[in-house]
Formats: structure tokens, C-alpha cells, sequence
């Protein structure tokens, strides 16, 4: 079942131009220069009940608008949208009882209110009985394990357990959806591996669909299945994440150490990254020449380290950015 359906989906910015100065100012006011900014143009897409992905692109792709628009905040101007099987502009209200939004770089949380009197605000907000917010709340302070500050002021709190808490008080009332926006922004390599963790579990057992806004590798990574790339507005990849990494660019990275310096193997399909005294870094591009060739290219005798990995998902998705870019 989809729970989100999007057609077409589009918004377009229409900004005032002010030239410089007192008279640029005036111009402004009497005879107003607009330009328009299609900050998302025909995006159409559905996403299945369970389903974690992660929708991501350069600053300034159209990320937050689509998910304003998702979410009710922002009418769109052309297209549809179809949340739950609602409008969002239309139904934003019943919406919100709905899904959950986290904004790592928003606090929406009373600083000056415990975590617990936060939770319970949100319940009340959400409608739940006292029973039912207390229940809930002992059983995300648990998984989470906010127990040891869940009443120490949100103020005097660190930022993972304050992300922790934002977490918690947007799965108060069980989202079906949860919209996740830079989750792990600042946080240490530990807290964000812990945060991951509790995202996935969320996700595979009270099957919660995850859908992330993300510039961090990690986050996308571990987190989502499916990739969606939007650049200047318009989606230019809508695939599974395994087929993004061993399929679309289809590389390897071959990293040698030798006993002595030693010429870099030359032949089609290989191009060196870096060579530097006996330590030579290759691309292998195996639709041109396979793996095993390549390594029978290199003096055997003389290797004391070899390991053979995937390009970095980060460099494939900056590749699909620039080639979306040269319009590719
Ligand atoms: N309220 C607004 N008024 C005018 N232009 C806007 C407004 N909001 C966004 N834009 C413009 O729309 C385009 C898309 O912006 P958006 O915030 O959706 O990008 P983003 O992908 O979320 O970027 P980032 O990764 O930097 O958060 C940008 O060119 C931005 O300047």
C-alpha cells in the first residue's frame, strides 16, 4: 500500500528584485521586478507503508519544499500530493496525527520543560488519554533510554540526548510516517550510530515508514533502501540502494602496497587515483576490464598489501549531482 503518492508535484518561488540603494528601493515599491524560482518542478513518485528512503540533493534541490509540501506546510502550485490518503494542503490537521517530523537543526522541544513534561504536551496535543501518553512514554523512554534524564530541563540536556528526546516526542502518538530531516546533524560518530540504530529498529518492527533528508553518507547508508536524487527541483534517481552501489557505476577501488616503488599498471579501464612512493591507488572500471585482469597486471611478487573495495557511495552520488548539473 502506498502512503505517499506524489504527481507531478511542483512549487515555484516568486521572490521580489531590489536593485542597490535608496532608489533601487524605490523602484521596488512602484514597479516590482519578481523572479520566479521553480524550487520543484513535476516530481512524481510513491512511496510503499514500511518503506525507509532517502530523499536527498545538493542545497537548494527542492528537498524541504517537497517535504513542506508533504507535510502541509507549503501549497504546491501544480500537481498533487496524496499523504495517507489525504491532501496535505487540505487536511493538515488530521495529517499531523498522523506522521512525525524531526528537524535536527529545529528545536521543538520547550527547552525550559523536562523531556517528561514535553512528552506529555505532545500527548495532549495528539489527543491521547493520560493512560495512554504514560504508556507510551515508558515504553520510548525504554528503547531510547532516556530514563536516567527524562526529567533534567530539555536546556541542560547534551545534543544526543536532546535529538534522542525529539525523536521520542514525534513517535508519542505511533506516526505511520516519519520524516526525518538531517536526524544526526552534529552529533559524534557514537551518539549517531546509536540514532541510526533506534531509526532502523523503529522501522522494521513497528514497520514506521522512514522517509530522510540528508547530507550525511552515514545516515543514508545504514538507514534507507531505496534512494531517491533530486537536483534543481526535478528527481534525476529513483532506485533501490543496492542497485546504486553495485550497479550504476560499475568501479572498483584497487589499493597496492608494494616493496618498492613501482610503475602503475597501464591498460583500458584503469585509471590512477594516486601513486605515492609504493603505495598506487587504481579505479577499475570492470565493464572494461575485469577485476582479475587487473590484478594480473600487477607484479605479484612484489605486493605486500592489496584490498579491492566499491567507490565510496558518497563519490557516486556526487558523480550523479555534477552529470544532473551538465544536464547528462
Ligand atoms: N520561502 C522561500 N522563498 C523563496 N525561495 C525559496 C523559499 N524556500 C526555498 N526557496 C528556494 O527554493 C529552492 C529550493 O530550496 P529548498 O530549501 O527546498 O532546498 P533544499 O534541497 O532543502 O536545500 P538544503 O539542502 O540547502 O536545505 C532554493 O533555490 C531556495 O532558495
Amino acid at each position: 500500500m502506498n502512503v505517499i503518492e506524489t504527481e507531478n508535484l511542483s512549487k515555484t518561488f516568486r521572490v521580489k528584485q531590489k536593485e542597490k540603494g535608496i532608489a533601487g528601493s524605490m523602484r521596488a515599491i512602484f514597479h516590482p521586478q519578481i523572479k520566479e524560482i521553480p524550487a520543484v518542478s513535476r516530481v512524481s513518485f510513491s512511496v510503499e507503508e514500511g518503506e525507509a528512503l532517502a530523499f536527498i540533493g545538493p542545497n537548494g534541490a527542492g528537498k524541504s519544499t517537497t517535504i513542506k509540501m508533504l507535510t502541509g506546510i507549503l501549497y504546491p502550485d501544480g500537481g498533487r500530493a496524496e499523504v495517507l490518503g489525504m491532501d496535505p494542503s487540505r487536511k493538515r490537521k488530521q495529517l499531523a496525527c498522523k506522521i512525525g517530523t524531526v528537524f535536527g537543526q529545529k528545536e521543538q522541544l520547550w527547552t525550559h520543560l523536562t523531556p517528561y513534561d514535553n512528552f506529555r504536551f505532545f500527548g495532549a496535543i495528539y489527543d491521547l488519554s493520560d493512560k495512554e501518553t504514560e504508556s507510551r512514554i515508558r515504553e520510548l523512554a525504554d528503547i531510547f533510554d532516556l530514563n536516567s534524564f527524562v526529567n533534567t530541563p530539555v536546556r541542560n540536556l547534551s545534543l544526543g540526548q536532546r535529538i534522542r528526546c525529539e525523536i521520542v516526542a514525534s513517535l508519542i502518538h505511533r506516526p505511520r510516517i516519519l520524516f526525518l530531516d538531517e536526524p544526526t546533524i552534529g552529533l559524534d560518530p557514537v551518539v549517531k550510530e546509536n540514532i541510526r540504530s533506534l531509526i532502523r529498529q523503529m522501522n522494521k518492527e513497528l514497520h514506521t515508514t522512514i522517509f530522510l533528508t540528508s547530507h550525511d553518507i552515514g545516515d543514508i547508508e545504514k538507514l534507507c533502501k531505496r534512494i531517491i536524487i533530486v537536483n534543481n527541483g526535478q528527481i534525476v534517481l529513483d532506485n533501490s540502494m543496492s542497485h546504486l552501489k553495485y550497479h550504476y557505476l560499475n568501479r572498483k577501488i584497487l589499493e597496492v602496497k608494494q616493496q618498492e616503488e613501482t610503475a602503475p599498471p597501464t591498460a583500458e579501464g584503469i585509471t590512477v587515483l594516486k601513486q605515492k612512493g609504493s603505495h598506487i591507488k587504481l579505479e577499475v572500471d570492470t565493464g572494461v576490464l575485469r577485476i582479475n585482469d587487473a590484478l594480473r597486471l600487477i607484479n605479484a611478487e612484489h605486493v605486500e598489501d592489496i584490498t579491492i573495495s566499491n567507490i565510496p557511495l558518497e563519490s557516486i552520488i556526487t558523480e550523479i549531482y555534477k552529470t544532473a548539473d551538465a544536464g547528462i
